[in-house]
């Protein structure tokens, strides 16, 4: 169909369809995009302070583990070889309502995924794991999307526990090993460092980015090629 009659029929749709299908025209004839998978916990909010911080105020008497003393990605792991039931009161933080919503951006995140989003050939999705217990945290996390990366980002979320069936060709994510049923992802993993992974030793499977205040720009376009 003709380009003029085109558009017209698209203008009697709502516009995030017209956004949509705009892309998808401008996809076809500005050829290969860069598709980046951004990481909410860990990369762009702050879930190890957050977590911290209602912890500690929840249960002021029980013993913590400080940002500088985490290791490991699993947060409940380590409070439970401090002590068993730690694990589970661990657990019921992150379980609570408005913990995703309240947490805090990390430095810079927003404003790079921004960014990310308006250069050309680039599309950018978050691609977040919900907790099982989902009486909050879907919700949650969509709204935090909204309201730090504004209504526009709620078409690009992915939701998933299970990020190796996602397509794409960057996963920027600060879990070391992200495994799923699909043995060759897609995407290369940009492993993002973290409170619990800086002393990993550096690893042939992932670049890293050390924070927003890194060279993401130079990541992406070294994956154009
Ligand atoms: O000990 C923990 C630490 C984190 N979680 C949850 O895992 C996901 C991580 O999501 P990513 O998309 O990989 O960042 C998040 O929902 C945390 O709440 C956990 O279950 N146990
Ligand atoms: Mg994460």
């Amino acid at each position: 169909m003709p380009l003029l009659p085109r558009i017209l029929r698209l203008v009697r749709r709502d516009t995030s369809s017209i956004y949509c299908q705009l892309r998808c025209l401008s996809n076809m004839s500005s050829g290969k995009r860069l598709r980046v998978l951004v990481d909410m916990d860990g990369v762009i909010a702050d879930f190890e302070g957050g977590f911290l911080k209602k912890y500690r105020a929840r249960y002021p008497n029980e013993p913590f583990i400080t940002l500088e003393d985490r290791r490991g990605f699993w947060v409940s792991t380590q409070y439970g070889q401090i002590r068993s039931d730690l694990c589970e009161k661990a657990i019921s933080i992150w379980e609570s309502k408005n913990f995703f919503t309240e947490l805090e951006p990390l430095p810079g995140g927003v404003e790079a995924v921004k960014e990310m989003a308006k250069m050309e050939n680039t599309d950018v999705f978050i691609c977040t794991s919900p907790i099982k217990y989902y009486n909050h945290c879907p919700y949650e996390k969509y709204a935090w999307v909204e309201k730090h990366l504004g209504p526009d980002f709620l078409e690009q979320i992915i939701l998933t526990r299970d990020k190796t069936v996602v397509t794409g060709d960057v996963l920027i994510d600060d879990k070391p090993d992200i495994l799923g049923v699909e043995p060759n992802p897609t995407w290369d993993h940009v492993l993002f460092t973290a409170c619990h992974n800086k002393h990993l030793p550096p690893s042939p499977a992932h670049r890293r980015l050390l924070s927003w205040a890194d060279d993401w720009k130079a990541i992406l376009e070294s994956k154009r090629h």
